[in-house]
């Protein structure tokens, strides 16, 4: 029998109907997204939009189409009952008209920003909720305000050499290719799982004066290989898409940091909890993986805003579980 597609694999999920629809949404979605970057300049959409998003970063034009291409696919799935965006200040006041469903999904449209315009791999990632029971009719950003080990589903999309939607329902991770000559994602990998040993580290090493003592010391280690207390030597990558970053390891294991650092000291780390960090955190585990702040559980922490940042460090276990450990000495 034939691999199952998306729409096929999720009628046989144990998941309801209307979160069905919602994921059947987000795949249109990536597939829109997926076949513009494909045309890049052919499409005039590369280059900058000429605004800032509220974290104080430039947006590309792929940013803002991206945004607006999610948005109309949780608007049009009628599953949800509210939609938050890394671009957006506040959460995104569903059109008059539209039925309320029981889902709140929040998503980093384009992840990889800085790698649209040269070509490289960038991607979409999702998180979604169930509507708080407290929840009344209008729907406020404290209701998204849950903590990611409250997650129904998370999922990413990588538009890649070939475009790639992962995703987890809570019990695995499964991924799927977009077969472009029938414009379906066909699953083709399941229960990805993160071995639990590397020898491959991603960081990037430009903020190296800047961190804190047991990040300074785990990477030491590493960059000494054979001749440190690690027995071994370290390969390193860092593709600056942390979808590419993390796709990696759930393919062949490694560990991604993006760790809190001095640069800016008013800024807990650089990558937002409710868009990326919760997202991949829940994947990661569970693919059998880690994911800490060094000193916490990435699932555990309350949220305080929508926007909040996170350092991160996730991937194989025991090297995660080794860097918390100097965090905690
Ligand atoms: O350019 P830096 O500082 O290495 O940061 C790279 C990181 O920033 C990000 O690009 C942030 O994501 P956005 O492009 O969505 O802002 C991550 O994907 C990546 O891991
Ligand atoms: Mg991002
Ligand atoms: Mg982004």
């Amino acid at each position: 029998m034939s691999a199952p597609t998306l729409n096929q694999y999720l009628a046989q999920a144990q998941v309801s109907v209307p979160l069905q629809h919602l994921l059947l949404q987000v795949s249109v979605a990536c597939k829109s997204i997926s076949a513009a970057i494909g045309k890049g300049a052919l499409a005039g959409i590369l280059g900058q939009a000429g605004s800032d998003n509220i974290q104080g970063e430039e947006q590309k034009k792929l940013d803002v189409i991206s945004n607006d291409i999610v948005l109309a696919a949780g608007v049009n799935s009628g599953s949800i009952a509210g939609l938050a965006s890394e671009e957006m200040d506040d959460i995104f006041p569903l059109p008059d008209g539209t039925p309320l469903g029981d889902y709140l999904m929040l998503f980093d449209p384009l992840d990889g920003s800085s790698n649209i315009d040269v070509n490289v791999s960038v991607g979409t990632i999702f998180s979604i909720l169930k509507k708080p029971l407290t929840a009344q009719s209008v729907i406020t950003t404290a209701d998204f305000l849950q903590a990611g080990s409250q997650q129904v589903c998370a999922g990413y999309a990588v538009y890649g050499p070939s475009t790639l939607l992962v995703l987890t329902l809570g019990n695995g991770v499964d991924c799927f290719t977009l077969d472009r000559e029938i414009g379906e994602f066909v699953l083709t990998q399941r229960g990805m799982t993160i071995p639990t040993d590397t020898k491959e580290f991603a960081i990037n090493m430009s903020n190296m004066r800047f961190w804190e003592s047991p990040v300074r010391r785990y990477v030491d280690e590493m960059v000494a290989g054979k001749t440190s207390v690690r027995g071994k030597d370290f390969n390193m990558r860092w593709v600056a898409s942390m979808v590419a970053d993390v796709h990696r390891i759930l393919t062949r294991g490694g560990i991604f940091m993006y760790p809190y650092d001095l640069k800016d000291p008013s800024k807990a780390g650089k990558l937002r909890l409710m868009y990326e960090a919760n997202p991949m955190s829940f994947i990661v585990e569970q693919a059998g993986g880690a994911s800490t702040t060094g000193r916490e559980r990435i699932l555990d922490l309350q949220p305080t805003g929508l926007h909040q940042r996170v350092p991160v460090i996730l991937g194989s276990k025991n090297e995660v579980d080794l860097v918390t450990s100097y965090h905690h000495e």
